[in-house]
């Protein structure tokens, strides 16, 4: 196998072009067990997302988890489909459009927008390569997560990484850690939170439902649990909720270990048992709906609260390709691209002389 990917050739006669690349989890390519048992098998045999001795996990997964969750996942993942593909690829597609459309409003219109995938297709290889292609020097890595965790943000940036060590011209490259905080993106949540009670009215219980990991990763320093609680009270200052009018839990719990608590499930149920009239649930930490929003949260997480007693049950749907998140992403793209823009064309003048030789083309 070549040491480095294909590239181009160095030219003098054009611009260097700066990138945003997108970098979200990625889904199967169909909602078929076929599909779904290689995007698992990457995607479980990443070492930032299942911490067990090698040994032992590729015998479970191996073994057990790849012979059994492909056909279960592939059942859920078929509730949800679009015409267009899974939610995810779909809403990440429509936000690097969206994206691309309001940094041109900004007068950005050679900054090159992309979208690619952790697990699954687009690859962050390939999708790096082409850029590399289109003469992009510059690149503004973007994993999509809010709240920054080891088995997400940096799972996305390894591949980023991993990609750098296979280029020979190694373009430069920024990274955002984490965006839990920033006022464009609670002002985009909190502008999502009043137009659904604009339409529908409120909720006795606004929950907040993210999610979750590992306990042991809190402990063993990974700020993910703290992002999540500092992103539900930021939203919650914006929204003027007092405390006891909403909750901050954890969903898709996967294995016996604990995970960070209290469980969405387990919520849904207090409350439902409680007798609540109206609970309206919002998935923050997740800026595009996916299987984990619209299957676990919107369509089981509302036959649990009825199975205990609750009443009326509202999905408030992610951020999408809302006006407002695009213009706060926007925002967030040109604060970090500072100093990086814009871009100019090398004198011809002063080309090499290797390009003066190959002439006007160079
Ligand atoms: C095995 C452990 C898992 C950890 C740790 C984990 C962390 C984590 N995941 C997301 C975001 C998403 N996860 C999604 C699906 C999904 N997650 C896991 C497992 C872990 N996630 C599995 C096995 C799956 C696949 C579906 C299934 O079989 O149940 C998705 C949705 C993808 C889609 O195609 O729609 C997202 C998004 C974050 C943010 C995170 C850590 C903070
Ligand atoms: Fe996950
Ligand atoms: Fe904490």
């Amino acid at each position: 196998m070549a040491r480095y990917l294909d590239e181009p050739a160095f030219r003098h006669d054009y611009t260097p072009r700066t990138a945003v690349l997108l970098i979200n989890l990625g889904t199967p390519d169909a909602p078929t067990a076929a599909a779904l048992r290689p995007y698992l098998k990457e995607f479980l045999s990443d070492t930032r997302v299942v911490e067990i001795p090698r040994a032992v996990w590729w015998f479970i997964l191996n073994g057990i988890i790849l012979n059994t969750r492909p056909r279960k996942s592939a059942a859920k993942y078929a509730t949800v489909w679009m015409p267009e593909g899974g939610p995810l690829l779909v809403h990440t597609r429509h936000q690097a459009t969206a994206l691309a459309e309001a940094l041109q409003a900004r007068g950005l219109s050679d900054l090159v927008v992309d979208f690619a995938m952790r697990y699954g297709n687009p690859s962050v290889e390939s999708v790096m390569q082409k850029l590399r292609g289109q003469g992009v020097e510059r690149i503004l890595l973007f994993p999509m997560y809010p709240q920054y965790a080891g088995s997400s943000s940096a799972t996305a940036l390894d591949a980023a990484f991993r990609t750098l060590m296979k280029m020979r011209n190694m373009p430069e490259v920024r990274t955002v850690r984490h965006f839990h905080d920033s006022p464009a993106y609670i002002a985009a949540l909190a502008e999502n939170v009043r137009s659904h009670w604009a339409r529908h009215g409120r909720p006795d219980k606004l929950v907040m439902s993210f999610h979750g990991v590992p306990r042991f990763t809190l402990d063993k320093g990974d700020p993910y649990h703290c992002e999540c609680h500092k992103t539900g009270r930021l939203l919650a200052e914006a929204l003027e909720l007092p405390r006891d009018a909403y909750e901050v839990c954890f969903q898709s719990r996967f294995g016996r270990a604990e995970w960070l608590q209290p469980y969405t499930t387990d919520v849904l149920t207090q409350l439902g048992q409680a007798g609540t009239r109206r609970i309206d649930v919002i998935c923050p930490g997740f800026v595009a709906d996916c299987l984990e929003t619209l299957e676990e949260i919107a369509e089981e997480g509302k036959e649990t609260f009825h199975a205990a007693g609750g009443g009326e049950y509202h999905y408030i749907p992610c951020l999408n390709s809302s006006p407002a998140w695009i213009s706060g992403l926007a925002e967030m793209v040109v604060s970090q691209l500072q100093g990086w823009l814009p871009q100019t064309r090398e004198n011809p003048a002063l080309r090499c002389e290797r390009a003066q030789k190959l002439g006007a083309k160079q």
